[in-house]
């Protein structure tokens, strides 16, 4: 049997898929690698089923006309044509800008080289001697025929005495004449000067020299020392040309034919090529090896951004070449930098894309995960975030900057919350925080289930009508825990921090709650499994390889060729993919807020809350005390008297319930006091009591036991010592039942 394949060796063919496919309904664009019996002629499939015995029938029948014929070609053309009058033209604004520009540019030229004149001259004057010099040695050497003196010497030397004498008869013809023509020149000139030097007004005399001296100036000019001086733009790139990208990309091994698709054309600020890789190629290769492709096209890294395009197919490689490098331009400012408010139930600016557009994102019913390694630019991220959500009046803050580096503190005036460090403390705080915004995360979801219908029309949310009522208090809250895993790593508060995150990441989005979470050593112990799988928005800047990759941008980001590791830390700070959703992915700059811009930014918070009367908590002088974490195992340590090996669970209750009336005042609540029960009574509120404290020992793993006490009570239900675990040595069971929540 004669072997084919798909990758058109000998024999190969392709066939169309068997099926009654008319040509109302064509037959699918599946091509199917079949084999071919020499002898038989049978074709046999060889990835799928049997098509049929006999000779394949090809789908290029060039008898057939291709599905939609010359108007599906002539669709096509018109879906991709350019416009017939370009946007500039079209576009008032853009019309206008351009004629700006143009008039900024021409103006900035003419007046540059205005206010230079003075300096221009006194170079071109300085040169004046040099090109006298040069004026009188070049008439010297034509006077003299300074040309013909090495040939007369080449005839000296090879003794050749007829053609001496006639070429220096003919020299001497030459130099005659010239010495002649230069008197006949000469007298009238100098004539004329003296004459003009007698004659001439002082003013035109001055005139004269200084044209003579500028004219002598121009004579002497050299290449090294310009007279004007000239300013070259030297961070505007070079056009872009196919010869060019070809050759990269062979330079990064990418060898084969490379078919452009439409030609390289001006994209924004830059140029833009659209191009078919060789045959096997993937576009995700390219991305993977910019920094390779950059150098190889000896443009700075900033420049040169490939993208796929994941319309087209996995060998479609868009490559964006910006015109300037942007590390040498200036800064793109945040839009809501001097002026502005945000509104986070709308988009906040975030940051730009490489051709400088504006990136938005859309906070609300969403939350955010951000990583990168050191110095990737995540606190500047999450700074413009932090600002965002100031610049909203009715925005509560809730900021646990885990660095305790301060980079946040431009908002600290504004916020509810406000926790810098990363001590125990600071860590119990951000813990109490989280476990504060669940609370208000149950309350926020007890009155929107009790709404009417009309309220909540697209589904039980908090919607900006709702918000905006303010007593249901039902604002956006937005809580940033900056360096996360901080907290997550501890050996004390992090377990439960991840729980209590895990839950709240789940569900507060719908509530107005949006967490931030930032980490700079992203996996699965610093964030955990429940945050990074549950985040919506996700941005990784910089990071080292594939699993912290899939970890910030979810599963199977890096196998679509979403990879942060094509970002160089230093040279690409605050840049990342930013992904929305696990198919829409973006390369996007954070905007860069210095400190003290931050700060001004924090101030305008601070007046516009001041004015809306929006501010609360810490940022309104409210003293924040620790929340009190001790449970049920802390309690029976605190209350179980010295040397006691075991105890009756009902003396434990009582006991309990002295230490903490609060907590355990109603588990020993009777109908009748103790002293007017029969015995049969006080045994059944005993009993009770037990039943109560093995129930609440059940998810800590403690199970009571038949105490036998002579003479203190007798054989009874209680607990031994040895049975109470370490409170935090994590064999505590999630003792929150949450399910009432989903
Ligand atoms: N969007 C940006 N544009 C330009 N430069 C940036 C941007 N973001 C950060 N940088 C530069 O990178 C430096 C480090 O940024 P940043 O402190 O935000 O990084 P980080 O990831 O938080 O670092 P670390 O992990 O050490 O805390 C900044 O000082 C700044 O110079």
């Amino acid at each position: 049997m004669e072997q084919t394949a798909h990758n058109g060796e000998p024999g190969a063919e392709v066939v169309p898929f068997p099926g009654a496919h008319t040509a109302e309904s064509p037959a699918p664009a599946v091509a199917v690698a079949v084999t071919k019996d020499a002898e038989t002629g049978e074709t046999e499939v060889i990835e799928g089923e049997l098509v049929e015995s006999g000779a394949p029938v090809p789908v290029d029948d060039p008898t057939v006309p291709p599905p939609g014929g010359w108007l599906a070609e002539r669709r096509a053309y018109l879906d991709a044509a350019p416009p017939v009058i370009p946007s500039y033209l079209r576009n008032r604004g853009e019309f206008a800008e351009n004629v700006m520009l143009a008039a900024r540019y021409y103006t900035h030229k003419t007046t540059f080289h205005l206010l230079r004149v003075p300096l221009y001259t006194g170079r071109l004057w300085l040169r004046a001697p040099a090109g006298a010099g040069r004026m009188v040695g070049a008439w010297y050497r034509w006077v003299t025929d300074a040309e013909a003196k090495p040939v007369l010497a080449k005839a000296a030397g090879t003794g050749d005495v007829q053609a001496w004498t006639k070429l220096t008869t003919l020299q001497t013809q030459r130099t005659n004449f010239r010495r002649k023509a230069s008197l006949v020149v000469m007298v009238p000139v100098a004539l004329l000067v003296t004459l003009a030097a007698v004659f001439l007004p002082d003013w035109a005399l001055g005139l004269a020299a200084a044209g003579v001296a500028s004219l002598l100036g121009l004579a002497g000019r050299d290449a090294d020392k310009p007279i004007v001086s000239r300013y070259v733009a030297v961070h505007v790139q070079r056009r872009l040309d196919s010869g060019e990208i070809v050759a990269a990309l062979e330079a990064i091994k990418v060898k084969g034919e490379v078919r452009f698709v439409a030609p390289i054309a001006v994209d924004g600020p830059g140029w833009r090529a659209e191009l078919d890789l060789p045959g096997g190629y993937l576009a995700d290769e390219v991305l993977e090896k910019r920094a390779a492709l950059a150098a190889a096209m000896r443009r700075p890294l900033g420049t040169v951004w490939p993208e796929t395009d994941p319309d087209a197919h996995p060998g479609r490689l868009v490559l964006w070449v910006a015109k300037v490098d942007p590390a040498k331009t200036k800064r793109r400012l945040w839009p809501l930098m001097k002026d502005g408010q945000a509104n986070l139930f709308e988009a906040i600016p975030f940051g730009f894309d490489p051709r400088g557009r504006l990136v938005e994102l859309d906070l609300m019913y969403a939350n955010v995960l951000i990583g990168g390694v050191m110095g990737s630019g995540k606190t500047s991220a999450v700074l413009v975030i932090a600002l965002a959500g100031a610049l909203d009046p009715t925005c509560e803050m809730w900021i646990y900057e885990m660095k305790g580096s301060g980079d946040l503190d431009a908002v600290r005036p504004v916020c509810h919350r406000y926790v810098s460090g990363d001590d125990d403390e600071d860590c119990k705080a951000a813990l109490d925080g989280l476990k504060a915004l669940e609370r208000e995360m149950k309350r926020r979801k007890r009155i929107i289930k009790e709404l009417p219908l009309e309220d909540v029309p697209n589904g039980r949310k908090v919607y900006p009508h709702l918000a905006a009522r303010k007593n249901l208090r039902l604002h956006p809250i937005l809580a940033i825990f900056d360096e996360a895993h901080t907290l997550f790593e501890h050996p004390k508060y992090g377990k439960e921090a991840a729980e209590v995150a895990g839950r709240l990441i789940r569900k507060a989005r719908a509530y107005g709650i949006i967490l931030v979470f930032t980490t700079q050593r992203p996996d699965a112990n610093s964030i955990p499994r429940s945050v990074s799988d549950n985040a919506i928005v996700r941005f990784c800047l910089a990071v080292t390889g594939h699993l912290p990759n899939d970890l910030i941008l979810g599963t199977g980001a890096w196998q679509r060729g979403v990879r942060g590791t094509m970002f160089d830390p230093a040279k690409d700070a605050g840049t990342g993919w930013l992904a929305r959703s696990a198919l829409n992915y973006q390369i996007a700059r954070a905007a860069f807020i210095k400190q003290d811009e931050a700060a001004e930014i924090g101030r305008r918070a601070l007046a516009l809350r001041t004015a809306a009367g929006t501010l609360s908590g810490q940022a309104a002088g409210e003293a924040i005390t620790p929340e009190d974490d001790t449970d049920l195992l802390d309690d029976l340590r605190a209350v179980w008297p010295a040397g006691e090996t075991a105890m009756h669970s009902h003396r434990l209750v009582e006991a309990l319930a002295a230490y903490r009336p609060d907590r355990y005042g109603a588990w020993i609540a009777t109908d009748k006091p103790a002293d007017q029960m029969t015995d049969d009574e006080l045994r059944e509120a005993r009993a009770a009591r037990s039943t109560l404290l093995a129930q609440a020992l059940k998810p800590y793993g403690v199970q009571t036991r038949q105490i036998n006490k002579r003479g203190d009570g007798g054989s009874a239900k209680g607990v031994r010592w040895d049975d109470l675990p370490d409170p935090r040595d994590g064999t505590r069971d999630d003792a929150e039942d949450d399910s009432d929540d989903d």
